[in-house]
């Protein structure tokens, strides 16, 4: 297949090199000129994915065009840039796979509808999971759900898509793909909160099992599937972020965590921490929709500028609950 990918991050490059060991005749987009550059003149993306040798099928370039002439194309800019990029996406009607991981601020729309509006006339999918890119693009053994409305076409699309270390598994839950991976980026700044303040080990253990009970309360709100959010793009991925430095989100959360402002872990960054940008957006849908995330909540608060100990003691001083309620 020719596979147009939107986006030469850290992601979007690690899915490059997946789909060339593929065989795929692959096209990234990046709008970076020395991203392009280095791509295409040295197989190398030193800005957002250091230390990996590209693979030579892999073309970059900054002229959208070029990735729209292609049979599939995978969205790897971050969630707030989606719209926008699609926007100026030629329409062929291929296949739009959704790699990115967030909800679009404002109206609390999921990429996948984002997409729909966009480009109506696409099948629509999402591919997520535990994917830290630098093992992905190492050839390190990696699972993802990949979710389209058709199972059919989604099988078909992960028998494509396969290697023997990166295993897709079809699904037809497209909701229920994209929550999981919004929601727990939100809940790995949690996570690292936890770290970054010493609040210990058990902290952890219980901030993911009510973060999980936050994000099957909200997917199950929104349309999701009680299993899905249960699979590899919801509790496979919460558990890989929730506990390494490798996470962005996690880090953030650790910085937070012994102290530091949110603007200033924010300022100097080129790398994306989704959740420091799901995490008000989450909330103010979660609202909407009725349904309680108290941790969310806390990650809004502190990444809005709260005190980290004030943080964490309103949260511990909730009343107590039934764990189902
Ligand atoms: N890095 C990872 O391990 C994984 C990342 N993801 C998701 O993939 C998406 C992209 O993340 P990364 O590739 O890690 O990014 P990154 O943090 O490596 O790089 C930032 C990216 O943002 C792009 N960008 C900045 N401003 C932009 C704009 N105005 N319009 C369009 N693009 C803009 C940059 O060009 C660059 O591609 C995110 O939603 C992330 O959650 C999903 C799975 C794994
Ligand atoms: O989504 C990811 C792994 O599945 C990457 O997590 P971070 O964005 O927190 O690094």
């Amino acid at each position: 297949m020719r596979i147009g990918i939107l986006g030469g991050g850290a992601w979007g490059t690690a899915l490059a090199q997946v789909m060339a060991a593929g065989g795929h005749d692959v096209r990234l987009w990046a709008r970076e000129a020395d991203v392009v550059a280095a791509i295409n003149d040295t197989r190398a993306n030193p800005l957002f994915l250091p230390g990996i040798d590209l693979s030579p099928a892999i073309r970059a370039s900054d002229d959208l065009a070029a990735a729209a002439e292609t049979d599939l194309i995978l969205v790897v800019t971050p969630a707030q840039h989606a719209r926008a990029v699609l926007r100026d996406l030629p329409r062929h009607g291929q296949p739009l796979l959704l790699c990115s991981k967030g909800i679009e601020a404002g109206s609390h729309k999921l990429l996948s509808e984002v997409a729909a509006e966009e480009h109506p006339a696409s099948p629509i999918g999402v591919l997520s999971g535990p994917t830290f890119a630098g093992e992905v693009a190492r050839g390190l053994p990696t699972a993802v759900t990949l979710a389209m409305a058709d199972e059919d076409a989604a099988a078909r699309m992960a028998e494509a898509l396969a290697l023997p270390t990166f295993r897709p598994y079809a699904s037809d839950d497209v909701i229920g793909a994209e929550i999981g991976g919004a929601v727990k980026n939100v809940l790995a700044i949690a996570c690292g909160v936890v770290e970054g303040a010493g609040l210990g080990q058990n902290a952890r253990a219980a901030l993911i099992a009510r973060g999980f009970a936050e994000m099957t309360r909200f997917g199950l709100a929104r349309g999701a599937r009680a299993e899905t959010l249960a699979g590899l793009s919801g509790l496979g991925d919460l558990v890989l972020t929730c506990s390494s430095t490798s996470s962005r989100n996690f880090s953030l959360g650790l910085g937070l965590g012994q102290g530091r402002k949110a603007t200033e872990l924010m300022a100097d960054r080129r790398t994306v921490a989704e959740g420091a940008f799901t995490a008000p957006v989450l909330c103010a849908a979660a609202a909407a929709a009725g349904v309680a995330m108290p941790v969310s909540e806390a990650v809004a608060a502190l990444l809005a500028g709260a005190e980290v100990g004030a943080v964490i003691g309103t949260l511990l001083a909730r009343p107590l609950t039934r764990e189902h309620a």
